[in-house]
């Protein structure tokens, strides 16, 4: 494996030795002293039947982008126990880990973060992609035999995300006004759902080094099991950097952008573009810790490649002007626009 990357945890035992790609100078890292964000906890098993939950839902995305979805139906219980088959995979030998690597230019696979420009900062997280659906688009060489219940896992917990996702999609429309099942047709029945497994490993600086760089997902939305006790991803909001708070048994959802400076999905702009405007898609970012490591879970909620995302002409009109352009194949566009070191959501902006 002589030209590929260290991983991460690797470098975590070396020291203050880290290479270049990795810092931020000045402490630019960012900073652990900034005010916590109220993000709006809803209860999914509401939405459904509470006019009340639905507006609480509307507000959250029109304000932060995210919100606290609680009620889901996976207990606590459950959730630990992802989160502890999580952990045991990255604490693996390397070797064995090593079984799933990723190729060079493919976000599929256990790897560090993919390497698009000389001038790049390297996150500091080791990862494991998977596309999960559509089915018949799993990979499963890159799929952890060991630990032994990692693939059901993996599998049982991407049901229950599947239909979590759709519970929202739907009270999404219905918060906007619109016909229920508009945000899954147009995002297609071929959707993708990709989860991504992240291990950040303490960090001998975390004054200097990133987690996770600021970025806006590249999915219609995120669903994220954060870490159940160490803190570390951070949201922009009017142009300052707050904490999410860590609420154990809760999903983190936020609206997608496909400004995703790694690859994958997120805090998701093509559900800024379906809306015309009305969800936001936050920047957010993952700082590092010194004393303990961290792990995660996102589920990337993606559209179909090949179908056209535009704003729904129900959410037009003389107050609200068409703010985006349609677009298609969001994920070629990402990389055309990342290589210009631009937002890819330009691409789509009407200017003014
Ligand atoms: O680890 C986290 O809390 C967030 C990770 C993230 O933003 C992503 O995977 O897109
Ligand atoms: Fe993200």
């Amino acid at each position: 494996m002589g030209s590929l990357p260290k991983s991460v945890q690797e470098l975590a035992l070396q020291g203050e030795q880290v290479p270049e790609n990795f810092l931020y100078k000045d402490g630019h890292g960012g900073s652990t002293d900034v005010p916590v964000m109220d993000i709006p906890v809803v209860d999914i098993g509401l939405l459904a039947t509470s006019a009340q939950e639905l507006q609480k839902l509307n507000s959250a995305l029109t304000n932060f982008g995210c919100f606290q979805g609680i009620n889901h139906g996976m207990s606590l219980e459950y959730l630990n126990q992802v989160r502890e088959i999580t952990k045991e995979f990255f604490h693996l030998p390397l070797e064995e880990k090593q079984k799933y690597l990723r190729e060079e230019n493919d976000i599929e696979g256990y790897g560090n973060d993919m390497v698009l420009s000389d001038q790049q900062k390297i996150d500091w997280s080791d990862r494991l992609y998977l596309v999960i659906y559509p089915e018949d688009q799993r990979k499963l060489k890159h799929w952890p035999e060991n630990p032994k219940n990692f693939r059901s896992m993996t599998h049982e917990y991407s049901v229950k995300i599947q239909s979590i996702s759709q519970v929202i999609l739907k009270a999404m429309a219905r918060s906007l006004n619109l016909e229920e099942n508009c945000f899954v047709e147009q995002y297609g029945k071929r959707s993708k759902l990709y989860e991504r497994f992240t291990l950040y490993p303490r960090c001998p600086r975390p004054d200097l080094i990133v987690g996770c760089k600021p970025h806006a997902d590249g999915s219609a939305i995120t669903l994220l099991l954060p870490d159940k006790s160490v803190e570390g991803l951070q949201i922009l909001k009017d142009n300052q950097w707050f904490k999410a708070p860590i609420i154990p048994e809760a999903l983190l959802v936020n609206v997608g952008d496909q400004a995703e400076l790694n690859y994958g999905g997120g805090f998701s702009v093509l559900m800024q573009i379906s809306s015309n405007g009305a969800f936001k898609s936050p920047l957010h970012k993952v700082l590092t810790n010194s004393e303990r490591e961290r792990i995660s879970l996102a589920v990337f909620y993606v559209p179909e490649p090949d179908k056209e995302i535009g704003p729904f002409e129900g959410l037009i009109d003389e107050s609200r002007p068409r703010l985006y352009r349609p677009v298609k194949n969001y994920v070629d566009i990402y990389f055309q626009y990342y290589q210009q070191g631009r937002r890819p959501m330009e691409a789509s902006k009407i200017q003014d």
